[in-house]
C-alpha cells in the first residue's frame, strides 16, 4: 500500500479559524468602511433605511403655545366676555383686555396675551353670557420647546427609521431624509444535487435555501429582486466565477450557498481567487457552520463588494447568516455593531471545545428563559423553523441552567413565532 502525500495547493484549506465574536466585529467592520451611499428620500419612503445624520428637530416642540384642551383662553380674572375663536391652524387675534377671552379648541395657538385655559366643562356661562371658572393650578396648554429644543439632537446617525421614527421627523419639520440606501443583495445557490421542485429522493435534496435566504435577507434590510436569485449554479469553476461576477456587478453582498469546503465540486475558493477577492474571514470558530466566509471584491470601478460564503448544510447557512452577514449589513447601513439580547438557560446545553456552540432555542419571552429545541442538526431545518435564535455556548464552556447567556436573534417580524 503506498501512502499518498496531498500537496494542499489551496491557502484557504489551511485556514484557522476565526474567534467568533472577533470575526463578528471584523466583518462589522468592513461594512461600515464600505457603508453605502447616502440618498435623499421623501420622508414615507425611508422606513426601513437608516439615518445618514442625527435627526435634529427644525424648529422649537411644539413650535408654537398649543392648547392641550377643548375650552377658553383667558385674560385676568372671571368672568370673562367671549371676543372672538382661536381654532387649530391658525394665529389667533391676541387678548389686549383683562375679563375678556376666546374659545380654544385642541391643538390651537394660545392668543398672546391669555393667562390660562379653563377647560370647557369646568366653566360655565352667568346670565350675560360671560364665561367664569376656576384655572387649574398647572397650565393646560404646552410651551413652545417643551418637547425640544430648536437645533436639538433627538436621535443619532445610524439609528434604525422604523415608523417611529418616521412620525417623529415628521412632527419635526422633515419632508426629505438623508438614509443610507438599503445594500442590494443577491443570492447564488451551489449544488447540482439540489431539485427546485418537487419531493427529495434518489440521492437528490431540495434547495432550502434559493427560497429562505433572500426572505431572510429582506428581513435585514436588503433588497433583494428575484432576478438577483439564481440556482443552482453548475458545479464547475468558470460557472462559478461567471455567477459571481455577474451578481457582483449588481448587488453590494452576494451570498453563496454550499461549495465552501474544498471538497471535488467545491468551487469557492478557487472562485474567489480567480475574482481576486480578499478574505476578511475565512471560517470561524463556531458549531455548526465553521468554514463559512466573508471576501471583499474591489470593482474596476473602485466599489466595494461583498460575498458572503454560507455553508451548504442549511442550519448552518442561516448560522453564517446571523453570525457574519448581519452584522456585516449593520455596518453597510451605517448602524451600530447588532447588540445581542441575553436569556436564563432554562436546560443544559454543551459547549464545542475550543469553538463557540450556536444552539436554537426558543425564548420565552415572559420568563427571559431559553429554551434547546430538537431536531438540531446541521442537515436539518425542523430545529430552526421552532426557534427565536441561538444561545450563545462560549469556547471552553458549557451552558448551565440558571445561567445568563447572549441569544444571537433570527430577524423574525412582530407576531412570528407566536
Ligand atoms: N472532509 C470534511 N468534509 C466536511 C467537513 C469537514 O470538516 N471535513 N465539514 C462538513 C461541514 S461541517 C459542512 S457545514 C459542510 C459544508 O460544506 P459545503 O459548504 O462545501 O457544502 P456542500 O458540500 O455543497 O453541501 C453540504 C451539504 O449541504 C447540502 N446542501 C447544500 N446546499 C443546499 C441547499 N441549498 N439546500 C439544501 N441542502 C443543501 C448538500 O446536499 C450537502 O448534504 O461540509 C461538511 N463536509
Ligand atoms: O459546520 Mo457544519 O456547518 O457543522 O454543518
Amino acid at each position: 500500500m503506498s501512502v499518498e502525500t496531498v500537496v494542499v495547493t489551496d491557502p484557504a484549506a489551511v485556514a484557522s479559524p476565526t474567534e467568533w465574536a472577533l470575526a463578528r466585529s471584523q466583518v462589522h467592520a468592513a461594512g461600515r468602511e464600505a457603508a453605502a451611499p447616502v440618498v435623499e428620500l421623501p420622508l414615507a419612503d425611508t422606513d426601513g433605511l437608516t439615518l445618514a445624520e442625527p435627526l435634529t428637530t427644525l424648529t422649537d416642540l411644539p413650535a408654537f403655545p398649543c392648547s392641550s384642551v377643548d375650552g377658553w383662553a383667558v385674560r385676568g380674572a372671571p368672568p370673562w366676555r367671549v371676543v372672538g375663536r382661536a381654532l387649530a391652524g391658525s394665529v389667533p387675534v391676541p387678548l389686549t383686555e383683562d375679563g375678556t377671552t376666546v374659545e380654544i379648541a385642541t391643538g390651537a395657538m394660545v392668543p398672546v396675551g391669555a393667562d390660562g385655559v379653563l377647560r370647557v366643562e369646568e366653566s360655565t356661562r352667568t346670565g350675560d353670557g360671560r364665561i367664569t371658572g376656576v384655572l387649574r393650578p398647572a397650565p393646560e396648554w404646552r410651551a413652545p420647546g417643551e418637547e425640544a429644543r430648536a437645533g436639538e439632537q433627538l436621535l443619532p446617525a445610524g439609528t434604525p427609521v422604523d415608523p417611529g421614527v418616521v412620525g417623529l421627523a415628521a412632527s419635526c419639520g422633515y419632508d426629505v431624509l438623508r438614509v443610507r440606501r438599503a445594500p442590494r443583495a443577491a443570492l447564488l445557490v451551489f449544488g447540482d444535487e439540489l431539485l427546485t421542485t418537487g419531493r427529495p429522493g434518489d440521492g437528490r435534496v431540495r434547495d432550502a435555501l434559493g427560497p429562505a435566504v433572500p426572505a431572510w435577507l429582506r428581513r435585514y434590510g436588503c433588497t433583494v429582486d428575484p432576478s438577483d436569485v439564481i440556482g443552482p449554479v453548475a458545479d464547475t469553476l468558470s460557472a462559478h466565477v461567471t455567477a459571481l461576477r455577474a451578481a457582483l456587478d449588481r448587488a453590494d453582498l452576494v451570498c453563496t450557498t454550499g461549495g465552501t469546503m474544498h471538497g471535488p465540486v467545491d468551487h469557492l475558493h478557487p472562485a474567489l481567487t480567480e475574482l481576486g477577492a480578499e478574505y476578511v474571514v475565512n471560517t470561524v470558530a463556531v458549531r455548526p457552520g465553521f468554514p463559512m466566509l466573508l471576501a471583499r471584491v474591489v470593482g474596476a470601478d473602485g466599489r466595494v463588494r461583498f460575498v458572503a460564503g454560507l455553508p451548504g448544510n442549511p442550519q448552518s447557512a442561516i448560522v453564517a447568516l446571523v453570525s457574519l452577514v448581519a452584522p456585516l449589513l449593520a455596518g453597510l447601513q451605517g448602524r451600530p455593531m447588532p447588540v445581542l439580547p441575553q436569556a436564563t438557560l432554562a436546560e443544559p446545553i454543551r459547549g464545542r471545545g475550543n469553538y463557540t456552540h450556536l444552539a436554537l432555542v426558543r425564548v420565552d419571552p415572559a420568563q427571559g428563559t431559553a429554551h434547546p429545541v430538537r431536531h438540531v442538526g446541521s442537515a436539518m431545518l425542523r430545529g430552526l423553523a421552532q426557534a427565536d435564535g441561538f444561545a450563545v455556548i462560549p469556547p471552553g464552556t458549557q451552558g448551565e441552567p440558571g445561567e445568563r447567556v447572549s441569544v444571537v436573534p433570527l430577524p423574525l417580524l412582530f407576531g412570528e413565532r407566536l
